[in-house]
């Protein structure tokens, strides 16, 4: 047998496709999810844009979500992250909005999901993603007869959520589509999860005004030098000092769990329905309370006005 001098050198193995973040949109047409190659994922409901589940690598959820949430479109979710436009509560002396449910109606329409993209700058060493943005859209047009009836103005939204390996970015654009100017509020309503609000505290809310609205009436007070922590019915709206910049923090006993930056965000607001949550047949369990404070990044004290063709941006960055 002669030996062949130059035998064909065996095929060098094709490198395998870098791992990408897996997009998922339900069958019903509902939900979006995504997880990234290590693990960590979202879940976001069409209804709302309202962010429902959020998870480290480990499957450790980071959001509350009451047992009880209506997720079947019918009601705003009771946890997670719900978005609140164009109003924050309720605003009878705001003619403008006066019409309008609390917390407006960016929570209890349906939105579109434009699509998910990685940004090159966020690969990892093998060139898989290390984050997936998703973006979902609402506009007047969308809206339901009764919201539009309520809020005739003419506006483009865009909601995008920025999953990474250890924090979740939400942002917002508003776009006045219309003709004539008209305010807004908005704030992302994050329920974040504790194992026990007793030894819970916040800080970067030090030496801060706020307007407490559980005293009756609503008081408008500064708090003192310490971190804020919940002892009962807690329904408050910061203006940190720091501005939207400093960063608010939220441990459990020593241990550091949530650190939120804001973009154009200048208020947070700190919510615990304590005892109450009892009344609220959408939470559960009824010690839920226990586990869970609500520090929403918001623009709510007063109005942000758009004249015709302007844009807004504003946003939040959580991370663990
Ligand atoms: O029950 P909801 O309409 O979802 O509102 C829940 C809470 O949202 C915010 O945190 C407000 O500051 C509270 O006053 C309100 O109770």
């Amino acid at each position: 047998m002669v030996d062949r001098p130059k035998k064909p050198s065996a095929l060098s193995a094709t490198p395998a496709p870098a791992p990408q973040a897996q997009v998922n949109i339900s069958h019903s047409n509902s939900r979006v999810s995504a997880v990234l190659p290590s693990g960590e994922s979202v879940e976001i409901l069409l209804y709302g844009a309202t962010i429902t589940s959020w998870k480290d690598k480990a499957g450790e959820e980071k959001l509350w979500l009451s047992e009880k949430a209506v997720m079947d479109g019918s009601k705003a979710v009771r946890g997670g992250i719900p978005l609140v436009f164009p109003v924050f509560g309720t605003a009878p002396s705001h003619e403008a909005t006066s019409k309008l449910p609390q917390h407006g109606f960016a929570r209890t329409s349906t939105w579109e999901f434009l699509g998910k993209s990685t940004s090159e700058s966020s690969e990892t060493k093998d060139g898989g993603d290390s984050s997936v943005k998703l973006d979902f859209g609402l506009s007047s047009a969308e809206l339901s007869e009764a919201s539009k009836k309520a809020w005739p103005y003419s506006f483009g939204l865009i909601y995008s959520v920025t999953l990474g390996k250890d924090s979740l970015t939400t942002s917002m654009v508003v776009r006045n589509e219309g003709g004539e100017a008209w305010e807004f509020q908005a704030l992302m309503h994050s329920y974040l999860r504790v194992a026990d609000i007793s030894v819970v505290s916040v800080a970067g809310l030090e030496s801060s005004t706020y307007v407490d609205k559980v005293t009756n009436p609503i008081s408008t007070n500064t708090s003192p030098a310490e971190p804020v922590t919940i002892t009962g019915k807690t329904d408050r709206v910061y203006t940190p000092t720091g501005g939207p910049s400093t960063a608010v923090t939220v441990s459990e006993g020593s241990k550091k769990k949530f650190a939120i930056t804001r973009d154009n965000l200048n208020e947070v607001v700190v919510w615990n329905p304590w005892v109450d949550a009892k009344s609220m047949a959408d939470f559960a369990p009824a010690e839920g309370y226990r586990n869970m404070i609500c520090v929403e990044a918001g623009a709510v004290k007063g109005w942000q006005k758009l004249e015709a063709g302007e844009t807004w941006e504003g946003g939040q960055i959580i991370s663990y």
